[in-house]
């Protein structure tokens, strides 16, 4: 079977050359690449609204997670009040896993989409079960109960892998795996987005939920995604985006920029993180950019929905 490392040649040495030509027109924030000259294109990019390199970004994204780590779920409660569990349950009603998904979370973090993925497909295999049962009308209740316990993939066969390349938010994540009594079925594994451990065509569905934003080379990501997916297989990214009403913006701005960091300072003592936070999202694509970009790294039939007038938007896309 082909494995990651099979990506065409001319990708591997271009990437390790970092010759100008092979990012895609990417970043184009207001201090983006665009602005730059064609030399330093292949080198610089953005880290919130600072102009950083390539090779520094990734270490400054690295220390944001580990510094955040610990306050990470309690922040995101807070600022959003409590929002951000409707948007990920979303997420999760959208894809819809069948019995047996083989579901990677990208950028997984503490494992709020694993553990959404997990109770669903746990309650979806209990409902199963329970309709099996009632079509038996003659079985007694004693063979019920039998039955119930010789059950022994509560998940019937489905399985979630988390992937994130900072082991502080994976350590949080383990933690809250084993208060929350998840066990089987799930995976933890330390990697990078841009350049996954896994072999190709090995996932039925790939999910990265407010990940993308923070990686160096996004057009990279969204290649190994394609990759490991197999064909059939469903692309699905929950990202801040674009709010398109004027006065919602104008609102949205004033919490973001005056709010956020301040909560950031006040519950995380880490004002810098959360400065990052909002600027970076500034730096996102919009929803029709964004779906651009998904389609060049090979998706078909890619859309998108935006949720609370465009705060955050859920792209889909195949792999066919
Ligand atoms: C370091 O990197 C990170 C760290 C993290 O902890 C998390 C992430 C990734 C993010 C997530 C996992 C998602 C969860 C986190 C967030 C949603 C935080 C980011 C928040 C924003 C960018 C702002 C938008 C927030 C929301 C839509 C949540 C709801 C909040 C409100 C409605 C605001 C209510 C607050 C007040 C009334 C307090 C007083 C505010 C002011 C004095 C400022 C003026 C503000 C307003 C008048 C209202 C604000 C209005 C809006 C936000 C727009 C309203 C929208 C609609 C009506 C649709 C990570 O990468
Ligand atoms: C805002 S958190 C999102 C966590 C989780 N998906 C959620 O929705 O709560 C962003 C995560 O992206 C991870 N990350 C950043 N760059 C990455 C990369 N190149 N590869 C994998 N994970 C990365 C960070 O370590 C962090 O855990």
């Amino acid at each position: 079977m082909a494995t990651h490392r099979s990506r065409p040649l001319w990708s591997r040495v271009m990437r390790s050359c970092r010759l100008p030509g092979f990012r895609s027109s990417w970043p184009r924030g207001p201090l983006g690449a665009r602005h730059l000259s064609q030399e330093k294109q292949a080198t610089e990019t953005h880290f919130g609204f600072e102009t950083v390199s390539e090779e520094e970004k990734g270490g400054k994204v690295y220390h944001v997670f580990e510094s955040v780590a610990k306050k990470y779920d309690v922040m995101n409660d807070m600022m959003s009040l409590g929002i951000h569990r409707v948007w990920k349950d979303l997420l999760l009603s959208k894809m819809h896993p069948f019995p047996g998904t083989q579901l990677l979370d990208v950028a997984g973090g503490t494992g709020d989409i694993a553990f959404r993925f997990l109770n669903y497909v746990h309650a979806q295999h209990k409902g199963k079960q329970k309709r099996q049962l009632r079509a038996q009308q003659n079985l007694s209740w004693e063979e019920i109960a039998k039955k119930y316990q010789s059950e022994e993939d509560p998940l019937g066969g489905s399985r979630v892998v988390v992937c994130d390349i900072n082991k502080e938010m994976l350590k949080i994540g383990k933690q809250k795996a084993r208060a929350q009594g998840h066990k089987a079925g799930l995976a933890w594994v330390l990697g990078d987005a841009e350049e996954l451990p896994f072999d190709d065509d090995k996932f039925d569905v790939y999910t990265i939920a407010f990940g993308i934003r923070n990686v160096t080379h996004i057009d990279q990501a969204l290649q190994e995604a394609h990759r490991v997916l197999k064909p059939g297989g469903r692309f699905l990214c929950l990202e801040f985006s674009q709010v398109n009403n004027p006065l919602i913006s104008r609102l949205y701005d004033l919490y973001s920029f005056q709010v956020i960091p301040v909560l950031g300072e006040v519950v995380a003592g880490d004002w810098k993180s959360y400065q990052y936070l909002v600027e970076s999202i500034r730096q996102f694509p919009s929803q029709e950019e964004f779906k651009e970009m998904i389609e060049d790294a090979g998706f078909e039939k890619v859309t998108y929905e935006s949720l609370t007038s465009g705060i955050v938007a859920i792209h889909s896309g195949f792999k066919l």
